[in-house]
């Protein structure tokens, strides 16, 4: 079974991260950068592209790939590709929650917020997200493996900074 490819965006200054909280869908509840499915007929740092549009309403065009993750769940033959992207340049407005976008932000599916990087809300994000996060801060890239049992155990891991992701 071939890879289910995904893109994720980790928007940044020199202190602050930007993430969003999904409200729907698959990591509901959890703080995230911006991504999903790459779609039929795009390259992968085009769906980035998209996601991160969508997602939160700015464009880049600076985005670096930094990262690349692989998730199996207990169950599942299904290999998740997630591959991780950052920019630390953007264009447009972030749609973030002030009262003129409240009613939009009540049905968007991530709400973005930024967050120091000392105060990175780690707890309400996928599992394994605080072993890879300190590389990416760092400005390290990272290849990693994961293998969850349901959402929020993982019962086998191996992560490794690298120079170059030749993938
Ligand atoms: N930080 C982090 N992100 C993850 C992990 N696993 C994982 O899929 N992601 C990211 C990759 C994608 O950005 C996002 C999942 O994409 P998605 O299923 O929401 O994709 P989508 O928006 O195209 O899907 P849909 O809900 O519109 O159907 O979550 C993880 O363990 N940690």
């Amino acid at each position: 079974m071939l890879n289910k490819l995904l893109t994720l965006v980790l928007v940044r200054e020199p202190s602050r991260v930007l993430l969003g909280l999904k409200k729907k869908g698959f990591g509901e509840g959890k703080w995230n950068g911006f991504g999903g499915k790459v779609e039929p007929g795009e390259t992968i740092l085009e769906g980035a592209k998209r996601e991160l549009l969508e997602e939160s309403g700015v464009v880049s065009n600076s985005l670096e790939e930094i990262g690349l993750l692989k998730f199996e769940f207990v169950g599942d033959p299904q290999i998740l590709e997630v591959h991780v992207f950052t920019s630390n340049t953007f264009e447009g407005e972030i749609k973030e929650s002030d009262g003129s976008t409240r009613i939009f932000l009540h049905f968007a599916e991530m709400r973005p917020q930024w967050f120091y990087t000392d105060k990175i809300p780690l707890h309400q994000m996928w599992a394994d997200d605080k072993y890879w996060f300190p590389m990416f801060l760092k400005g390290s890239k990272f290849k990693g493996y994961f293998l969850f049992e349901g959402h929020e155990k993982i019962v086998k891991y191996q992560l490794d900074e690298v120079e170059k992701l030749n993938s």
